[in-house]
C-alpha cells in the first residue's frame, strides 16, 4: 500500500470522471467513500428505465432526467461534504478545452463508445493529466492507466474492426440471420423513417446505377398526398418483400450457385376471407395503452411503451413469428410510427431501447429471412443482435470501478511505475480472475501520441475535400473539429466558431476534387496537415495519388495507412483491410470490450490487444506481474 496517496493526497486530488452509467455510477460511489473530495462528472445522457437494474444511483422516478445530476444528488445524501459538479453535456463540446482538463488530477474515464474515449485521450495527452480508461462487456472487463510520454495512449495500439458485412451480402446475398438484421435496420428502417437525405452504403446496389431509378426508389417512400398509413404500409411491404426480390430473380446469373429468394406479396400471405385486421389493433391500442386506462395514473414516461406486439397480443418476445405474425407486425409498426410518432419521422436512427423500433427490424428482418430460406429469429435475440447487446453485468462494473480507484491512488501516490492494466476475465486463470500486466511504453509509430505522419493513398481526381473531412479526419482519425491545411493554407475549418464568411468559402470547396482545389491542389508528393484544434491534435499527412484500389476500398477510392504505405505499390488484398470502408458495419454479439472500434487499414498492428475471447482470455503477449 506504500505506493497508494495518502488521505490528504486524496482529499485534496481534483478528479474529472466521464462517463455516469453502468460503471460510473459504482465509480462515483467508490471515489466518495475512498475519500475523494473534488469530483466533476460529465455525462450527455438522460436515465432510462433499462439503466436501473444496474445504474444503482438511479431510481424509477428519475427516467428522463439527466445522469450527471442525479448522480452528483444521490450521493450527496450519504457523502453531503463531498464537492461534486455535475455537467449534462458531451465531453466532446467545446467548453471541455484544454484549460478546463488542466484543473484536474486525474481523469477516469466509464464510457462506452470509442469516439468519446479518442477525444479524451487527446484532451489528457493535451493537458498533461493522466488517464484511467475502462470497460466491460458481461463477465469481462479492462483497466488501463495512460500517461503522457510515460505508458502507452489509448490510441497507441490500432484497435480491432468492428465486425463487417460485404455490402452485396446485405443487399443482394444474405445467408445469416445477422445479414437480415442489418438489412432490415440499415435499409428500410432508415428509408422509411430517418433522414432520406443522407446517403447509405447500401443504395448503391439496392437501386442500381441510374438516377432515374435512384429518384424514383428515394421518392417510393415518401407518403403520397392523402394516403392513409395502412395503404403506405401495405405499398412499402409490397416493394420490399415482393417486387425488389422480383427484381433481383431477373440477375439469372447471381443465383446459379445459389438458393433462389422466394418473393413475398402480403396477397400471398392472407387468404380473401382472412384480411389483415387493421382495426382489431386499432381497438387494442385505445383500450389496452397509450389512451387506455392501465396507463393513466402513471407518469408519462413509466408507461409501456408504443408497442405493436402489444397490440396484436404477441405476448412473449422469445417466441418465433409466422410469417403471417411478422408481416402483422411490419404493417403495424408503420402504421405507429405514421399514426402516433409523426413528428419524428425523417429523423429517426435506430435505437436498441426504442420498442417499437425493435419490433420494425425483427419483422422486416424476419420477412427477409423468410424470402431467402433463413432461419427467422424472436424478437429478444434481434434486440441483442440489432443493438451490439452483451448484456450489462453490475457486478464486473462494480469490480472495474474498485479497479480504477485502486490506479487513480497509484497515480496520486508516490510510486506511478505500480500501475498496472487489468484484465477482468471470466474464467479464472492460473487461479487469477484479476490478470494484472505491466503496461507498454508509448508506440513510436503512434500518430496521436508520436506525431508520425501518416500516407492517404487517394485518387485525386475523383475524391473530394468534403471525402477527406468526413472519412479520414472525423470518421479515421476522429477529429470533432477538423481542420485541413496545406502549408499555410487552410483548406478547410470547421466548428462553431467560424465567421459565416468563411464558413460559406470553406464550403465552396467541399464538394471540389482533390486535384482542383486552389491555391494548391491536392495531388500525388502534397502534404497536409489534419488539426483539431480543440483537442490539440496534430497530423502530417503525406498524399498518394492512386488510380486503382481493391475491391474493398473501391467506393472511398481511399486508403489511410503509416508510411510503409509510401514505398507499398500495389492495392493490397481486400482481404488483409480491416476496415472495410465499402461493408457496412454490423453489431455483432461478439464485440470487443469497446463497442465500436475501429482500426487504420494497414497500420502497423504489431503488439495489437487482441480481443480477450479470441485469446482464450489470456493476455499472453503481455508481461504478467502480479
Ligand atoms: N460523448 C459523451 N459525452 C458524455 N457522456 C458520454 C459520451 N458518450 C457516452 N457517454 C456516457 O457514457 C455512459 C456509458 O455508460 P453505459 O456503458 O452503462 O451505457 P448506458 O447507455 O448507460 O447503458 P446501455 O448502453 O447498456 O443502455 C452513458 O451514460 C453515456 O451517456
Ligand atoms: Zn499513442
Amino acid at each position: 500500500m506504500s505506493a497508494m496517496a495518502d488521505k490528504e493526497a486524496i482529499e485534496n486530488a481534483r478528479v474529472l470522471m466521464v462517463g455516469a452509467g453502468g460503471i460510473g455510477c459504482e465509480l462515483l460511489k467508490t471515489l466518495v467513500l475512498t475519500g475523494f473530495k473534488h469530483i466533476h462528472v460529465i455525462d450527455m445522457d438522460a436515465i432510462e428505465v433499462s439503466n436501473l437494474n444496474r445504474q444503482f444511483l438511479f431510481r424509477k422516478r428519475h427516467v428522463g432526467q439527466s445522469k450527471a445530476q442525479v448522480a452528483r444528488e444521490a450521493v450527496l445524501r450519504f457523502r453531503p461534504d463531498v464537492d461534486i459538479v455535475a455537467h449534462h453535456a458531451n465531453v466532446k463540446s467545446p467548453q471541455f478545452n484544454v484549460e478546463y482538463f488542466q484543473q484536474f488530477n486525474l481523469v477516469l474515464n466509464g464510457l462506452d463508445n470509442l469516439d468519446a474515449r479518442r477525444h479524451v485521450n487527446r484532451l489528457c495527452l493535451a493537458a498533461d493529466v493522466p488517464l484511467v480508461e475502462s470497460g466491460t462487456t458481461g463477465y469481462l472487463g479492462q483497466v488501463t492507466v495512460h500517461m503522457k510520454g510515460r505508458t502507452e495512449c489509448y490510441e497507441c495500439q490500432p484497435k480491432p474492426a468492428p465486425k463487417t458485412y460485404p455490402v452485396c451480402t446485405i443487399t443482394s446475398t444474405p445467408s445469416k440471420p445477422v445479414h437480415c438484421i442489418v438489412w432490415a435496420k440499415d435499409l428500410p428502417f432508415l428509408k422509411l423513417f430517418g433522414d432520406k437525405s443522407l446517403s447509405n452504403d447500401l443504395d448503391i446496389r439496392s437501386s442500381g446505377a441510374d438516377s432515374a431509378a435512384e429518384q424514383e426508389e428515394a421518392s417510393f417512400f415518401d407518403l403520397q398526398d392523402g394516403e392513409s398509413s395502412k395503404a403506405y404500409a401495405t405499398r412499402v411491404f409490397d416493394r420490399l418483400f415482393g417486387e425488389n426480390i422480383d427484381i433481383a430473380l431477373k440477375n439469372e446469373g447471381a443465383w446459379k450457385e445459389r438458393r433462389k429468394p422466394t418473393p413475398v406479396y402480403l396477397a400471398n400471405i392472407w387468404s380473401s376471407e382472412e384480411k389483415y385486421d387493421e382495426n382489431g389493433a386499432d381497438h387494442g391500442y385505445e383500450n389496452g395503452h397509450e389512451n387506455g386506462s392501465a396507463n393513466e395514473d402513471k407518469p408519462k414516461d413509466v408507461r409501456a411503451p408504443l408497442s405493436a406486439t402489444a397490440l396484436l397480443g404477441l405476448k412473449n418476445p422469445q417466441e418465433i413469428w409466422s410469417v403471417k405474425d411478422n408481416a402483422r407486425v411490419f404493417l403495424e409498426t408503420v402504421r405507429l410510427f405514421l399514426e402516433k410518432r409523426k413528428e419524428e419521422i425523417g429523423s429517426l436512427t435506430f435505437d436498441k431501447d426504442d420498442q417499437l423500433a425493435v419490433e420494425f427490424v425483427t419483422a422486416a428482418a424476419n420477412l427477409r429471412a423468410s424470402s431467402f430460406g433463413i432461419p427467422m429469429q424472436t424478437m429478444f435475440d434481434v434486440k441483442g443482435i440489432a443493438g451490439n447487446i452483451i448484456h450489462a453485468i453490475a457486478t464486473t462494473n462494480a469490480i472495474i470501478a474498485g479497479l480504477i480507484v485502486l490506479e487513480a491512488l497509484k497515480l496520486l501516490g508516490k510510486d506511478r511505475g505500480a500501475c498496472r492494466m487489468t484484465y477482468c476475465l471470466e474464467h479464472a486463470s492460473r487461479k487469477l480472475l484479476l490478470m494484472p500486466c505491466e503496461m507498454d511504453v508509448p508506440n513510436p509509430k503512434c500518430y496521436v501520441c508520436s506525431q508520425t505522419p501518416l500516407v492517404l493513398e487517394v485518387n485525386t481526381k475523383t475524391v473530394t475535400l468534403r471525402d477527406v473531412v468526413e472519412k479520414i479526419a472525423r470518421k479515421k482519425l476522429a477529429a470533432s473539429f477538423p481542420t485541413i491545411m496545406q502549408g499555410y493554407n487552410v483548406l478547410c475549418e470547421t466548428g462553431d466558431d467560424i465567421d459565416k464568411h468563411s464558413a460559406a468559402i470553406y464550403e465552396a470547396k467541399l464538394d471540389t476534387k482533390l486535384d482542383a482545389l486552389t491555391p494548391v491542389p491536392i495531388v500525388n508528393g502534397v502534404e497536409i496537415t489534419i488539426e483539431d484544434l480543440q483537442q490539440e491534435f496534430s497530423c502530417i499527412v503525406h498524399v498518394k495519388h492512386r488510380d486503382e484500389f481493391s475491391e474493398e476500398e473501391e467506393a472511398d477510392q481511399m486508403r489511410l495507412g503509416g508510411l510503409e504505405l509510401l514505398t507499398a505499390t500495389a492495392p493490397v488484398d481486400s482481404k488483409e483491410t480491416d476496415a472495410a470502408p465499402k461493408a457496412t458495419s454490423v453489431d455483432v454479439q461478439t464485440a470487443s470490450l469497446d463497442e465500436d472500434l475501429v482500426m487504420l487499414d494497414g497500420q502497423n498492428a504489431v503488439g495489437m490487444k487482441r480481443k480477450l475471447e479470441e485469446e482464450g482470455q489470456e493476455p499472453t503477449q503481455k508481461r504478467l506481474k502480479t
